[in-house]
Formats: structure tokens, C-alpha cells, sequence
């Protein structure tokens, strides 16, 4: 079994009958999403919320149930993997592209758990390109904004050269800083610029990360610890 597997299944053992879960987006989160399946196979009483429309596909074929979001009240826990967590469990999300969607369904969860592999921990954020939303108008001078915060921002594409283009029709932007000395300062000062719909950096926001190593041990660190 690899890292991301041993992760994403262990924190699956937090999920409780009745609760109302959010699944993350990644290579980490499917496996957690693949377990939940097989939770409701045996019959546990499950209902979810997704942050991309890749995991809600995933979701639909293993028979989870999506409820939608009017009906959802606090969501119990949500299990999403992260690009990089550093040792106060503040983040870089959205390598993956869901980085909104993901930020909504956190701020509206109980519970934010974190499943990642040993690489993914880091002592400061940073190294990993910060991915930013942004709107497509103007991107260019939103571009120009993003750079004067000290970082170099490449407009992400995909294998086939075309702009990568969110699942809320937005582009996403990553940006090179090397190192975020502060992260909640850094955050605020993203999402000033008018364009910017929101950024990757999760300051606060994770309650617990299930972190899995190359040796096999599994460790639950938690937020404030
Ligand atoms: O934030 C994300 C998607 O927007 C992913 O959780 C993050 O990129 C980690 O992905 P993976 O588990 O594939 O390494």
C-alpha cells in the first residue's frame, strides 16, 4: 500500500453512521473516498458533499450519496489532501485545481482533516507554487498585482497547452515564492487584489493531518499540539 493510500484510509476511520462527510480532491483524497464507498456498500448511513465536480463523479459510481447544499447544515468532517503542511497544520491547497470549492466546503466543516503522505510536510510553506483563483477578465494585470507580492506567477496550463480553466470557469495561477514567512499576512494580502477570487494558502483551518510514512507508521497530528 502506498503513503497516500495509508493516509486517506486511516482517517476514513473517524467517519461515523449518519454523518454528513465532505470529500476532498487528489490523488490522496480518492483513496478516501474509494474506503467511504465501501463503507456505504456495507450499509452505513452516509451522506456527502464534494469539492470538485472529478470527486462527485467518484462519488456518484460508488453509490455515495450527494446531497445538495441547501440541505446541508454543518458538514460533520471532511477529508482532503493538501500540497503542503507545515507544523502549525497551515496549508497549500489546490495543486489539484479544486482550491475554492475546497476552502468553501472547509470553512463549513466540523472537522478538517488532512491526509498526506510524508513528502507533503513541510516547516514553512511555500516551496510548492501557491495556486490563486483568479477571473479570467483582466487576468493579465491581476498577473502584474500577484508578482508585486514578491512572488513569479505562471498562469497554469494544461498537458495540451490550453489555459487551465477551474471547475467555477475561473484560471488559476501559481505562484513562486520560495517561502511564506507568514502565511495568515500573506493570505489577506492575495485576496486585496481585486481578480483574485481566492488563494491556496489555509491558515486555521485544519483540525487534524493523518500523515503517512515511507516506513510504514502512521501519524494523527492535531491542530494546536
Ligand atoms: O488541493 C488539492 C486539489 O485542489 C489537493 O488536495 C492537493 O493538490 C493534493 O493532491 P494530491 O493528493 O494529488 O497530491
Amino acid at each position: 500500500m502506498n503513503i497516500k493510500q495509508l493516509a486517506a484510509e486511516k482517517a476514513v476511520d473517524w467517519v461515523e453512521d449518519g454523518m454528513t462527510i465532505g470529500l476532498g480532491t487528489g490523488s490522496t483524497a480518492v483513496y478516501a473516498i474509494r474506503k467511504i464507498g465501501e463503507l456505504v456498500q456495507q450499509g452505513m448511513r452516509i451522506q456527502a458533499v464534494a469539492t470538485s465536480v472529478e470527486s462527485e463523479k467518484l462519488a456518484r459510481e460508488l453509490s455515495i450519496p450527494i446531497l445538495p447544499f441547501a440541505e446541508v447544515g454543518m458538514i460533520d468532517l471532511t477529508i482532503d489532501g493538501a500540497d503542503e503542511v507545515d507544523p502549525d497544520l497551515n496549508l497549500i491547497k489546490g495543486g489539484g485545481g479544486a482550491l475554492l470549492r475546497e476552502k468553501i466546503v472547509a470553512t463549513r466543516s466540523r472537522q478538517l482533516m488532512i491526509v498526506a503522505g510524508e513528502n507533503k510536510v513541510v516547516k514553512r510553506l511555500g516551496e510548492f507554487p501557491l495556486p490563486v483563483e483568479v477571473v479570467t477578465f483582466a487576468h493579465e494585470w491581476t498577473i502584474e498585482k500577484l508578482a508585486s507580492l514578491g512572488c513569479t506567477p505562471v498562469l497554469r496550463k494544461k498537458e495540451d497547452g490550453d489555459v487551465f480553466v477551474t471547475d467555477n470557469g475561473n484560471y488559476t495561477v501559481d505562484c513562486h515564492f520560495k517561502e511564506i514567512l507568514n502565511p495568515a499576512r500573506m493570505h489577506r494580502q492575495l485576496n486585496d487584489i481585486a481578480g483574485v477570487v481566492d488563494n491556496g494558502l489555509f491558515v486555521g483551518l485544519a483540525s487534524a493531518a493523518v500523515v503517512a510514512y515511507n516506513s510504514g507508521t502512521i501519524e494523527v497530528r492535531r491542530a494546536g499540539q
